[in-house]
Formats: structure tokens, C-alpha cells, sequence
């Protein structure tokens, strides 16, 4: 592996942030209309089925039946009353919480519902076609898509060229062009074709489509909890344990300080609410479902919760080449012979070495030799009897046998290996051309012939492709964030490095089959990276399944979208910044509510303790540091603020806390710092805010 270090770039300012152009519309601002729209879905999760998976609000929800149930049985007092309310709306507030994050998808959700809806496909069966509903395609049907059709189903194209409209999954209305052969060769259910006719081959079956997983995760219904919120539960529920076992130790002191039995209940209760991290409990789904719906509006279809926490953590990102840092798009311009070969000899050897090739590179080399060297003829047909030899990213190379004739295109190395195999001259000028293409970015395919006079060198065809733009600058904040960019290819060093300077990446790896792609990222994850890994092809299926964090390009093949974690709509690599931003965005985020709704809890104690005590032990009442008008205002302030501060913090869990590229641990410990101390603070003020507007209301303080 060689290193390219490019030139660092001035503009160390850019930040990411809000969403790129041509990207979703987020949730819009968050409102009142917003939580009042989310109510219907709140109430329906007060099922204690649904709560449970959350214990700590769980025992929320058990203090607001056995509260309820003691103000019944003493409908007079007030205060019962007023704490059982309270307890509700905690409740209540937490699953709203999680409501509105679900809400914002909805819409979302109903648009990718219309693309899907009452599509009819035009199925091939033993030659013929039959029109059936799109919901009834299985997997390995053929199916035909013409000019104005809806491709019902995912799938490969196996036949045709034709330029499809995804918009209705992307977003993107320019159209792309979707091909048999090559790594631009999927497309998805629901997007139209808008020119020429396609075969395409169905991949997926009902109810398990691109759309359909989208429609899941936008509405938040394929939410599974992540292992890190999972561990987090686990602590919540150990800490509310803790406070549950102490506060019943503590029923027979606030009896002997003279409270009734039911009384005490309800102040117990009230304080056990109170200690428990209700803050983070009632906001950690909600801190989930906005960070995947902030990739979602971003164009990136995730997976899991799990991938997008993984990204916040990546420290490699691995990019494969073509169709991923370009374009894809390689096609023949030019072809080269060596000396003493005539060029129409190189283009009926490159063309009949093509014919039967259906990669888009073997497609272009046809075209190129009609076009300039004026070959074939309408109506053409393949010579019979020829074997052909299919392109595989193994052995590089493509060809045909016909007749004692054997003709070659392929890498630069494989070429020579296989005229060297047979002690065959390679021209003295055929790397130099070869060279020549690869040091300004191009692919050079050698091509070879076998015949009487055994095996040789014709020349070159170039191969041109485009690097995607913009990628320098992005790369370059991709090192700010602290990771490192390598390009893997299976094309040759020159040709590699030529791309890897353009392009901006720290590295590149060249020549590489699917296997050493593999065994790059596994090397990596042992050296302790996260890995990240970015891809378009079949032969990069294997990769994607094994980095930490898999990114298929849109544009890929299926067998890459599969084997990925995350899908990219716009197919563009430095997606990874915003992925990798909006992962520790989410992981700073829980990180700072879960300080602020620990440290928070402190202060309820110093409201709650002397007033329940305050008859029984008048010494607790130095603890009383607040001056709260009364102990029955001082409880009721605390359990009201423990449920305000959950609305009061929706908009930070769904915006999440702001993140910059530079210095993340910085942050967080920055973060740890301003959330600790605000989750100490707030609640005296708030509190004894509280507590003063109370002692307002008559027959209090
Ligand atoms: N149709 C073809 N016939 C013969 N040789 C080909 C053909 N297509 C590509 N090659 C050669 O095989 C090499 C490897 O191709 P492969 O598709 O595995 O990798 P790549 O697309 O160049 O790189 P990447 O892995 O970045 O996508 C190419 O660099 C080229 O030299
Ligand atoms: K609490
Ligand atoms: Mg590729």
C-alpha cells in the first residue's frame, strides 16, 4: 500500500450541520400543534404492555394507578388529587415525547406509500407477457419496464439500458441510467422508467422491499432497541431499584414523623418519582428515533440504531473506486495500438473480445469501434461457435476463443500473465501506452490475441472515467473529524494513485480482489478501528457486510445494498461526514440528558426530604435551603417540575446537542460539564419558582 498525502485545504471552516441541498425537508420547527397532534399516539402508549419496556416509567405509570387509588379513597384531600394529576401528565409527557419523534416520519411515510400503491407488473412467463399486481411477484420473476411504467418490485436488470425517474425515493429528479451488467444495475420498487425497455430480474418479495423497510423506518415500527440503549436501560433500572428499596425503608420514619398511612404513601411515591432518572428514561427513545430520522432527511436509509452509533465512533472509512469515487460511468474513448500493429487490427480484436462482454466497459468498446473504426454492420449476429470468457474482478479480464483465434482485454498485469504464459513477446511500447492512460486517472485494458503465430500484445483501450465532485474539500473534513480516508480498487497502482490525488484521500490500495478487500477491513477492526466501508458493487458485497458501518451507493448493485448496514439515496461517499456527524451527535446527545436527568434529581432531594420530615426532625429543616412556602408545596413543586422538564427538553432530544467536526471529546467532556452542572441548577430555580406561583394559589403555603 503506497500513501498519497494531499495538500491540506484552507477551508478549515466548514461545518456540517443543516441539510445539503437537495436533501428531505425535515419535521419541521417544534411546536404546540406538533405535541397536541402526537396526543392520540401518547394515550394509546399508556398500555402497560407498551411501558413496560421502559421500567423506569413503568414505575411511573404503577405511582399513578396507586396514587389515583388513595386520592379515591380520600377524595377530599387535595393533595392526593394533585399528585396523582401530576404523576399522569409524567407519564403522559414521557410517551409524547416519543409520539412527536415517531410523528415527524409520518408524512414521510404516507408519500413513500402512494409510490407503492396499485402498481401493475408486466411479468415474462415462458415467453409471453401477463400483467399481474405488483404485490404478487415472487422472487426471480422477469418482468418487463417500459417508458412510463412503475418498476414494481426491487430487482437487477438482465436485459436493456433505460434512464429511471427515482425521484419518488430520493428525492433527486434528475434521472439516472440503470443497465444490465454492471455495477449500475439495481433498481428499486416504485421508481418510473422513463426511456427504452428493460428486463428486470425481482430480488425482494412482498413486504420486504426498499420501500416497504423505508415506510418501517420512517414511522419508527422497525425500531429495535441498540445495545447501548439496551445497557443504559439496564442502569436506569438498577438506579430505580435503588431509590424504590430506600424509599420504602424510609415509610416507617415518615410514619413515626406523623403522617398517615396514606399520606406517607403518596409523599413516598411522589419522592421515588422524583429520584428516579424520569428525564432521560422518558427521553431516551426519542433521542433514537430523531437521530435515525436526521439521516433519513439526509438521504441515508439506515438499518439500525446500531449502525448509526457505530458511525459516531468510526475512525477508518474504506472507499472502493469505481461508481463510488467516480462517477462510474467508464466507458472507451480511445484506443491505442503498439507499433507495428494496425489499428484496425487492435479494434476488431478489442470489439470481438466485446461482443458477447456485458459490463458497461465491454458495451463501450463495441460502440467505440462502430463509431470510429466503422465495424459491424445492422443486424450483426455473433460469430457461432465462440466460447466466451466473462469479466470476473478475479482474473481481470474478459475475451473470446473462436476457431484457434483467442483474443484478451483486460487489466495490465492479467494481459501480460497471460502472454508471458506462453513465453510470448509483450511489446516494448505496450506499458508505456498502458502507463500513460493510468497516470491521468484512465483504466487501461491491455488486449492480446492467441493465434498460428501465438501469443501478443495489440495495444490499449482507455478506459475514462470522472471523479465525483467536490470530493477534496469533503475529504479533507472528513481528516479534520480525525478520520482516515483509503481507496480500494481493483485497478492498477498508476490509475489508482492518479485518482487517489485527485480525489484527496489519504491512502489507496490497488489491485485488490474481493478477498484482500476483506481481509484489509478485518486487519483494521484487529488493530481496533471501527470501520467504515463505502460501496457500490458485487464485489464489494463482501466488505460492506463486514465493516462496522456499511454505506451502499443508491446507484449500486443489490447484492450491495443488501450486504450494507445503510443505504445512500444520493450515492455520494462523503456522506460519512453527516452519517458519522449525526452518530455522535446521538451518542453526545443521550450522553448529556442522561448527566442532566441524574444530576437533576439532586435538588428534588433537598425539596422533598425536609418537608417530609420537617414536624418529626425540626433540624432537617437546614436541609430546607430553598425556604419552600410549605412541605405540601415543596412535594407537589419538585413532582411538577420532574414532569415539566421532560416537555421542556423534547426539542433538544429531537434536534439533538450540537455538534462541530473538530474536538468531539472536547465536547462531550464540555458537554458532561454544562449538563451536570444545569441538571444541579435548574431545578432549585425551577422548583422554587414553582413553589412561589403555588403559594399564590389560596389554601396553600
Ligand atoms: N469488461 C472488462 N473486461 C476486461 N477487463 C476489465 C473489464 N472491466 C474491468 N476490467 C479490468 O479489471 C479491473 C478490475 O475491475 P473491477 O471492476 O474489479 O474493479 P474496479 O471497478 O476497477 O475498481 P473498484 O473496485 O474500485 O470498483 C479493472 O481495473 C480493469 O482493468
Ligand atoms: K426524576
Ligand atoms: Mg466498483
Amino acid at each position: 500500500m503506497s500513501t498519497v498525502t494531499p495538500p491540506r485545504t484552507s477551508r478549515d471552516a466548514a461545518t456540517t450541520g443543516g441539510p445539503r441541498p437537495g436533501s428531505r425537508p425535515g419535521g419541521g420547527p417544534f411546536g404546540p400543534e406538533q405535541l397536541l397532534r402526537a396526543l392520540p399516539a401518547a394515550l394509546r402508549k399508556l398500555d402497560p404492555r407498551v411501558m413496560v419496556k421502559s421500567p423506569v416509567m413503568f414505575v411511573v405509570l404503577v405511582g399513578s394507578v396507586v396514587t389515583t387509588g388513595l386520592a379515591l379513597a380520600d377524595p377530599t384531600d387535595w393533595f392526593g388529587w394533585a399528585v396523582a394529576a401530576w404523576l399522569w401528565l409524567t407519564t403522559l409527557f414521557a410517551n409524547l415525547a416519543e409520539a412527536v419523534a415517531e410523528g415527524r416520519g409520518k408524512a414521510q411515510a404516507e408519500a413513500l406509500r402512494g409510490a407503492r400503491t396499485g402498481v401493475v407488473a408486466r411479468r415474462l412467463a415462458g415467453g409471453r407477457e401477463e400483467r399481474v399486481p405488483g404485490t404478487g411477484l415472487r422472487v426471480g420473476d422477469l418482468v418487463v419496464c417500459e417508458a412510463g411504467d412503475v418498476v414494481p418490485g426491487d430487482g437487477d436488470v438482465v436485459e436493456g439500458v433505460a434512464s429511471v425517474d427515482e425521484s419518488a425515493i430520493t428525492g433527486e429528479s434528475a434521472p439516472v441510467i440503470r443497465e444490465s451488467g454492471g455495477d449500475r444495475s439495481a433498481v428499486t420498487g416504485g421508481t418510473r422508467v422513463l426511456s427504452d425497455r428493460i428486463v428486470v430480474r425481482i430480488t425482494t418479495g412482498p413486504g420486504e422491499t426498499f420501500l416497504d423497510r423505508m415506510i418501517g423506518l420512517v414511522e419508527g415500527a422497525a425500531r429495535h432497541k441498540t445495545p447501548n440503549e439496551t445497557a443504559l436501560n439496564i442502569l436506569l433500572a438498577s438506579l430505580t431499584l435503588v431509590f424504590l428499596l430506600a424509599v420504602v425503608t424510609l415509610k416507617p420514619f415518615a410514619v413515626h414523623a406523623g403522617a398517615d398511612d396514606e399520606t406517607s404513601v403518596i409523599v413516598l411515591t411522589a419522592l421515588l418519582v422524583c429520584l428516579i432518572p424520569t428525564t432521560i428514561g422518558a427521553l431516551l427513545p426519542a433521542i433514537g428515533i430523531a437521530g435515525m430520522d436526521r439521516l433519513v432527511r439526509r438521504n441515508v436509509v439506515a438499518g439500525s440504531g446500531r449502525a448509526v452509533e457505530a458511525a459516531g465512533d468510526v475512525s477508518t472509512l474504506l472507499l472502493d473506486k469505481t461508481g463510488t469515487v467516480t462517477l462510474g460511468d467508464r466507458r472507451a474513448v480511445a484506443l491505442r495500438a503498439v507499433r507495428g500493429v494496425a489499428g484496425d487490427e487492435l479494434a476488431r480484436a478489442a470489439r470481438l473480445s466485446s461482443l458477447a462482454d456485458e459490463t458497461p466497459e465491454g458495451r463501450s468498446v463495441v460502440t467505440l469501434t462502430e463509431r470510429e473504426y466503422g465495424l459491424g454492420s445492422p443486424g450483426e449476429e455473433a460469430p457461432a461457435g465462440a466460447r466466451w470468457v466473462a469479466f470476473s474482478a478475479r482474473t481481470r479480464m474478459s475475451g473470446v476463443d473462436l476457431d484457434g483465434l483467442r483474443v484478451r482485454k483486460g487489466a495490465t498485469a492479467s494481459v501480460v500473465a497471460w502472454v508471458e504464459e506462453s513465453g510470448g513477446p509483450v511489446a516494448g511500447d505496450a506499458r508505456a501506452l498502458a502507463d500513460r492512460i493510468a497516470e491521468a486517472g484512465g483504466t487501461p485494458l491491455l488486449v492480446a490475441v492467441e493465434d498460428v503465430r501465438g501469443r501478443r500484445v495489440l495495444g490499449v483501450v482507455h478506459l475514462k472515467d470522472v471523479v465525483k465532485e467536490g470530493m477534496r474539500e469533503r475529504f479533507a473534513e472528513l481528516r479534520r473529524m480525525g478520520i482516515r480516508t483509503v481507496m480500494i480498487t481493483g485497478d492498477n497502482p498508476l490509475t489508482a494513485r492518479a485518482v487517489a490525488e485527485e480525489a484527496g484521500v489519504d491512502d489507496f490500495l490497488a489491485e485488490a480482489t474481493p478477498e484482500e478487500k476483506l481481509a484489509l477491513i478485518r486487519r483494521e477492526q484487529a488493530n481496533g478501528q471501527l470501520v467504515a466501508m463505502t460501496g457500490d458493487g458485487t464485489n464489494d458485497a463482501p466488505a460492506l457486510a463486514q465493516a462496522d458501518v456499511g454505506v451502499a451507493m443508491n446507484t449500486g448493485t443489490s447484492a450491495a445494498k443488501e450486504a450494507g448496514n445503510m443505504v445512500d439515496l444520493d450515492s455520494d461517499p462523503t456522506k460519512l461526514i453527516e452519517i458519522v456527524a449525526t452518530g455522535k451527535q446521538l451518542l453526545i446527545t443521550r450522553g448529556a440528558l442522561t448527566t442532566f436527568s441524574l444530576a437533576n434529581d439532586v435538588a428534588k432531594y433537598f425539596a422533598i426530604i425536609p418537608a417530609l420530615f420537617a414536624a418529626a426532625y425540626p433540624s432537617l429543616d437546614r436541609l430546607n435551603i430553598m425556604g419552600l412556602a410549605s412541605p405540601e408545596s415543596a412535594i407537589l413543586s419538585a413532582v411538577i417540575f420532574n414532569a415539566l422538564i421532560i416537555v421542556a427538553l423534547v426539542p433538544l432530544a429531537l434536534r439533538g446537542v450540537r455538534y462541530r467536526p473538530a474536538g468531539a471529546d472536547r465536547m462531550l467532556r464540555r458537554n458532561l460539564g454544562v449538563y451536570g452542572l444545569g441538571g444541579l441548577v435548574a431545578p432549585f430555580l425551577g422548583i422554587k419558582l414553582i413553589d412561589l406561583l403555588l403559594s399564590l394559589l389560596p389554601g396553600i403555603g
